[in-house]
């Protein structure tokens, strides 16, 4: 077990919304300034798999949950190497950390990346705010960056937006990398990264898979040269309308009907390649505990959320499309949201939810022996 407690008196800092709204609290992690786009996640839990998701970065992210920071942080969950939100909003940080696995204190390692937060906000409030008004610009100034007003709003409004922005090629992988498959090889996966959460390969690695995981500017050639079994799209930052090389290579993988599968951003790419608009939503749905319902099989299942955008496509029609007929597979109970799309002709299939569980509920596993049952299928 680890404890520590801090003794370092709180700077003041600053949470300015694009609006003109403001927060006043502590400087939370690093001193300084950040902008970017101000979002509320209701995860009770997962922290650390939050702030090292690169599908935040650009992001500036409220806790919903008011005390954060219990079980520091330990070597365990990043979901990639480093932390990509761009600040961190909390109510009440945790001033002494405990847990058996936990290295240091979630500020420590804050502080130790950069990352600019403020503590002691009315959450509740900003999150209230943010679902009346939606996700908007935001930035949190502390120490020498605390200035007037005028200036502070001047800054966050000249913050580039989050619709329009192409931002898998600031994130992702430049080189190819491979996840071995844990136990015997059954499979093999391109896996084409725009932002990919480490559990992922890890999740389909489990089920026999080695995974190659493939850079955002991938060619055709490149995909099939691995000889895939099947082609995953990942998860990642930014706009999807932005997204227009993904966009073609997936036509391409549609063309040859290799089996697919697509997360989040993965699924708006198969939207797009379908032929779907994407929009971006009021305020969007991040957290570990969002339901959602299997339109095929009736259920409901809790699932981790990260997204803004969505797919615009009919929920209860079949839908033609040059490669053959597509439903609408799972839909978010709360708004209607698209949540899964289906192709009835081909195999590929997507979700805009987050199967593999960092942090989350595991109901939706399921979804990556469907992806296995499809390459199995195609093999056969
Ligand atoms: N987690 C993701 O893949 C997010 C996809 C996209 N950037 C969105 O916000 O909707």
């Amino acid at each position: 077990m680890t404890a520590t407690t801090r003794t370092a008196a709180p700077a003041p800092a600053v949470l300015v919304l694009e609006d003109g709204r403001t927060f006043r609290g502590q400087a939370y992690g690093a001193r300084g300034e950040t902008v970017g786009e101000a979002v509320f996640s209701t995860g009770m839990t997962g922290y650390q798999e939050t702030l090292t998701d690169p599908s935040y970065h650009r992001q500036l992210v409220v806790m919903t949950a008011p005390h954060i920071g219990n079980t520091g942080v330990n070597d365990e969950d990043p979901e990639s190497r480093r932390i990509w939100v761009a600040g961190y909003v909390v109510r009440d940080p945790a001033r002494r950390h405990s847990n058996w696995r936990a290295r240091r204190s979630l500020e420590d390692e804050l502080a130790a990346q950069g990352v600019v937060g403020i503590s002691g906000v009315d959450t509740r409030a900003l999150t209230r705010h943010l679902r009346e008004r939606g996700a908007m610009r935001a930035g949190i100034f502390s120490g020498e960056a605390v200035a007037d007003s005028a200036t502070l709003l001047a800054r966050v409004r000249s913050a580039p937006q989050m619709s329009g922005a192409d931002l898998s090629p600031e994130v992702a992988t430049t080189e190819p990398y491979v996840v071995p498959a844990i136990g015997e090889k059954r499979l093999t996966v391109a896996a084409i990264d725009l932002g990919i959460k480490g559990m992922t390969p890890h999740r389909m690695a489990e089920r026999g898979i080695e995974v190659h995981v493939l850079p955002v500017t991938a060619t055709l050639d490149e995909i099939y040269a691995v000889a895939p079994d099947g082609v995953f799209f990942s998860n990642g930052p930014g706009d999807p309308a932005t997204a227009d090389h993904p966009v073609a290579l997936m036509r391409g993988v549609l063309e040859r009907g290799t089996p697919l599968f697509g997360i989040c951003f993965g699924n708006q790419i198969l939207g797009r390649a379908l032929g779907f608009g994407t929009f971006k939503l009021k305020y969007g749905h991040r957290g570990i505990n969002q339901p959602v319902k299997d339109l095929t099989t009736g259920k409901v299942e809790v699932t981790a959320h990260n997204h803004g955008f969505a797919v615009d496509a009919p929920l209860d029609a079949v839908t033609d499309t040059p490669y053959g007929r597509v439903e609408v597979s799972h839909v978010c109970l709360n708004d209607d949201v698209v949540e899964g799309l289906r192709l009835l002709d081909r195999p590929a299939f997507s979700v805009q939810y987050h199967p593999e569980a960092a942090a989350g509920p595991h109901d939706a596993a399921y979804l990556f022996d469907r992806f296995v049952s499809l390459m199995e299928g195609q093999r056969a």
